[in-house]
């Protein structure tokens, strides 16, 4: 079974194609966890799978490196571009059918920069989904362990807690990221951000994935990192995401609510599973 490894600042995949392979008999919820082992393994934060879509030029199935299958994810999709590009006829606009509805990443070869409009950021708690009774969850108190974090809950397709605090160095994240993960909370489990206002145009993050564990950048996180900081004044618009694996640039624009992800993903290896 043939596949490709890419990455989006060190968030990386392993990519598999079922226009070229014949998957049919393959359970990758069974098989991820062994293959996203780094050292048992590839070795990957998830997989990414190629599949025909009725209503776009494809489907992008994702599955976290658990075996779980989030409905989006955003250094992923830039990497599913990445590959479209490399090995579809140097196609640079395409739409990708996927849980969180259709993308259009659109990668551009002078710069290497792939832009996706990501959608709108879903803030109804239900929706996130995330246990509070208000209409939004800002900023609101949360034990867990022996801390307490102040939470805004965000969706991108996936769901999001983002946590803003002084200095993001000082946070033991596999501990709290990990409890907050699996807080009761979240009735679906949730992505965690841990962000660091450097000014009003740029934070510094470091996350904590829903079925991955901390990754070197998340996507979908750095939307809804920039959206919660906009929602409670501490953000403008335009963010600028410092992520352990590099820089991501995000933009909420305020008249059609849709927010913009611009990065960079590139293609590693390409080699076969021995099953
Ligand atoms: N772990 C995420 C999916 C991958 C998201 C992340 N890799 C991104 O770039 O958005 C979830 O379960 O919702």
């Amino acid at each position: 079974m043939n596949f490709v490894k890419l990455e989006g600042l060190g968030n990386d995949f392993i990519l598999f194609d079922a226009l070229k392979d014949d998957l049919s008999a393959i359970n990758f919820h069974e098989l991820a966890p062994k293959l996203c082992n780094r050292h048992f393994g590839i070795g990957a934060d998830g997989l990414l799978i190629v599949r025909k879509s009725e209503k776009a030029d494809f489907y992008m199935q994702v599955i976290n490196a658990d075996g779980s299958e989030p409905q989006m994810c955003g250094n992923g999709i830039r990497c599913f571009a990445r590959y479209v590009y490399e090995n579809y006829a140097k196609k640079s606009v395409i739409s990708v059918e996927t849980l969180a509805g259709i993308m259009l990443p659109v990668l551009d070869p002078k710069n290497n920069i792939i832009e996706v409009d990501m959608g709108e950021p879903i803030l109804e708690p239900a929706r996130v989904p995330v246990k509070f009774s208000g209409e939004k969850m800002l900023n609101a108190p949360v034990p867990v362990l022996d801390q307490t974090f102040a939470i805004t809950a965000v969706s991108m397709g996936n769901p999001h807690g983002v946590i803003f605090v002084a200095d993001v160095s000082a946070v033991n994240v596999p501990v709290y990221g990990a409890a907050l993960e699996t807080h009761e909370i979240f009735p679906e489990k949730a992505n965690i951000e841990f962000c660091q206002i450097l000014s009003r145009g740029e934070i510094k993050m470091r996350v904590w994935e829903r079925g991955a564990g901390e990754t070197l950048a998340c996507g979908t996180g750095a939307c809804a990192a920039a959206v919660a900081g906009v929602l409670t004044g501490r953000l403008d618009r335009d963010v600028t995401v410092q992520l352990a694996g590099g820089i991501l640039k995000i933009s909420w624009d305020a008249d059609d609510n849709r927010v913009s992800m611009s990065g960079p993903a590139f293609q590693v290896f390409k080699g076969e599973v021995v099953l």
